[in-house]
């Protein structure tokens, strides 16, 4: 069993039932799960022992929603080193825009420079083939949370 911290950013809600699905087969499996909106570094520093899944949409140009966006620059600018994170990455986003999936691309690039270990690939959901992401992601949850 895991303690995992779900830290979702969207816009119009899609990152957030993605997360709600995410919550609810983590902890049919065993595991602690929590879910954090316009979430603090602090939130996030209870993590650097355990598990985080970062469920985010992109908005914009290739950005992060605001709600996720003040978390990203604090990790940049304060936080440095997590060598001990295991985390997974859900990125929601559109292909018809140049910058697919940017802002979640961004986000994982900053957690591999800082030593985070990801467990499993990222999972990227096009708008654009999926209209039900909390649906299609219900595979890829399960086989996340068998990983940890
Ligand atoms: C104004 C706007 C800008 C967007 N910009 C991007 C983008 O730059 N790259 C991308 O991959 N998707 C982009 N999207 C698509 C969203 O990321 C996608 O629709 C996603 O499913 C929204 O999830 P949410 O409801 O959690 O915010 C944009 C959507 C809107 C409405």
């Amino acid at each position: 069993m895991a303690k995992i911290g779900i830290f979702v950013g969207t816009v119009y809600g899609n990152a957030l039932a993605v997360a709600e699905e995410a919550l609810q087969i983590l902890t049919q499996q065993g595991h602690q799960v929590e879910i954090f909106e316009d979430a603090t570094l602090e939130q996030w520093q209870e993590y650097l022992q355990d598990v985080i899944l970062v469920v985010t949409s992109t908005t914009g140009n290739g950005d992060l929603p605001d709600g996720i966006e003040p978390l990203y620059t604090d990790l940049n600018d304060k936080l440095g080193y997590q060598p001990d994170l295991r985390y997974g990455m859900i990125v929601l986003g559109d292909s018809s825009y140049d910058t697919f999936c940017g802002g979640g691309r961004a986000f994982d690039e900053l957690l591999q420079e800082q030593g985070a270990k990801r467990i499993g690939d990222m999972l990227l959901i096009d708008a654009i083939d999926v209209t039900e992401p909390e649906i299609f992601a219900q595979d890829w949850i399960e086989g996340w949370g068998t990983l940890l």
